[in-house]
């Protein structure tokens, strides 16, 4: 029986050993902890198969490893995350291989795991990115980073686009109901390093950010990215009009909706009813009252029918989508999404939109929005909704939020 050690340094490895070893050589003893964070990491890899978001696999690894401690499930989560943000790069390489280059690419700064497991790359975590490409086994192409650079909508830098894969997007809130000063105080005294944007609403904070413990009245802020927030610009509500958000989820458009004109008549659907009880919870924390909400698929042939003789002068209509555009957040898309699943999407859209557009009042207003950055279930979707409606688009277009550690979305006003 190996003693386990309180030494910090190598508790991990006794810990790992002690638990597993029916199953391992003596040679794990021997592993440095950062040599069993990269083992932890290929295991990870090999049995994700993509089925569940990638933070729902690791919970459920880390539940069935309980002797990893938080330090230990960082690393060995930030690692596999590093590898999937390599997309397709260096796919005849060994898996520690690409694990180990993900480290360089995309940490910043020097480290004790490469310092500990390719000590002659730490120096270069500092290094542009050409610089530590130039090092890499395999050349480091665009392309292979992001597969897809061929279906983007018109406007997005295919090259600039493939490389934030690389780098984890950063965390926004929307500062609600004139509380900037007081959140930037509370985000001061928690020494936070944050970025509060010209529009005095939107601030950026670094990831990991515990927003809910530093400012924990909820009403002064809404956790949104960036460029959703952005949306909200094509909005334009006025007092007492009726406006549907017909895939709200749980409501962040509709609060933004909300917060700009608070007398709107609000109704909100979603296919998910789970969802609309997340909606009603967030609502009252966010203090928004009077709304109508109701479970509706927008594809379901008695659909239009059970909707009456409503008319809006607002829909909302945020598509579900392929969510390409926040694959900087959910890196392992790159890898499991398949191209076929983009005309698929594509279909959803027009059916949904072919069954909402009748809804929209004569003089109203239709918001398709999507957080996708391919042209198929954006420009071509939009053309569709012209094709077989009056509408037509007056502004809007892709929300590049890349430049500014945001997501990339899709956002445009028809009437
Ligand atoms: C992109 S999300 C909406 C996000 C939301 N508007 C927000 O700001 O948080 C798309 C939503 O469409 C819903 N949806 C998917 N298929 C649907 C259908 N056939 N009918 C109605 N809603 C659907 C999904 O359940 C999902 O919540």
């Amino acid at each position: 029986m190996i003693k386990i050690s309180e030494d910090e340094s190598n508790g991990f490895c006794l810990r790992f050993f002690h638990l597993t070893c029916t199953r391992q050589t003596s040679l794990s003893s021997r592993m440095t902890r950062w040599e069993n964070y990269l083992a932890s990491a290929e295991k990870v890899i090999g049995a994700y198969a993509g089925s569940l978001p990638l933070h729902h696999f690791l919970k459920a690894f880390f539940k069935e490893h309980p002797y990893m401690g938080g330090r230990d499930r960082r690393w060995i989560s930030q690692l596999v995350y590093h590898y999937f943000r390599l997309g397709q790069w260096g796919k005849s390489l060994p898996v520690s291989e690409r694990v180990i280059a993900g480290a360089l690419l995309c940490e910043t700064a020097p480290n004790d795991f490469l310092a500990a497991v390719k000590p002659a790359w730490n120096e270069h975590t500092t290094l542009p990115l050409a610089d530590k490409a130039a090092l890499l086994p395999a050349v480091l192409t665009p392309d292979a980073v992001f597969p897809f650079s061929g279906e983007l909508s018109a406007g997005i830098d295919a090259n600039t686009y493939a490389y934030t894969m690389l780098t984890q997007p950063r965390l926004f809130i929307r500062v609600r109901n004139n509380k900037l000063d007081k959140v930037r105080q509370l985000l001061d005294n928690a020494a936070v390093a944050y970025e509060v944007f010209a529009n005095n609403t939107t601030v950026a904070l670094p990831n990991g950010t515990k927003i809910e413990v530093i400012v924990p009245e909820k009403s002064w802020y809404e956790v949104q990215d960036a460029s959703s927030q952005q949306t909200g610009a094509l909005f334009s509500p006025a007092a007492q009009q009726r406006w549907w958000d017909c895939c709200a989820a749980s409501g962040g458009k509709s609060i933004l909706l909300k917060d700009q004109q608070p007398g709107v008549q609000l109704l909100v659907s979603d296919v998910r009813r789970s969802i609309l009880e997340n909606l009603q919870q967030r609502f009252a924390a966010a203090g928004v009252k009077n709304y109508e909400a109701r479970v509706a698929d927008l594809t379901a042939e008695h659909f239009p029918a059970s909707m009456g003789s409503r008319q809006f002068d607002g829909i909302i209509l945020d598509a579900p989508c392929s969510g390409s555009g926040t694959w900087g957040r959910t890196p392992e898309s790159i890898s499991f999404f398949k191209k076929e699943e983009i005309q698929k999407y594509q279909q959803l859209q027009k059916r949904i939109a072919h069954n909402v557009v009748p809804f929209v009042k004569k003089g109203g207003a239709l918001i398709y929005i999507t957080c996708s950055v391919f042209k198929q279930e954006n420009e071509d979707v939009v053309k569709y909704i012209e094709e077989i409606s009056d509408l037509r688009k007056q502004e809007g277009g892709v929300i590049a939020g890349y430049d500014k550690g945001a997501d990339t979305m899709y956002a445009v006003r028809l009437s």
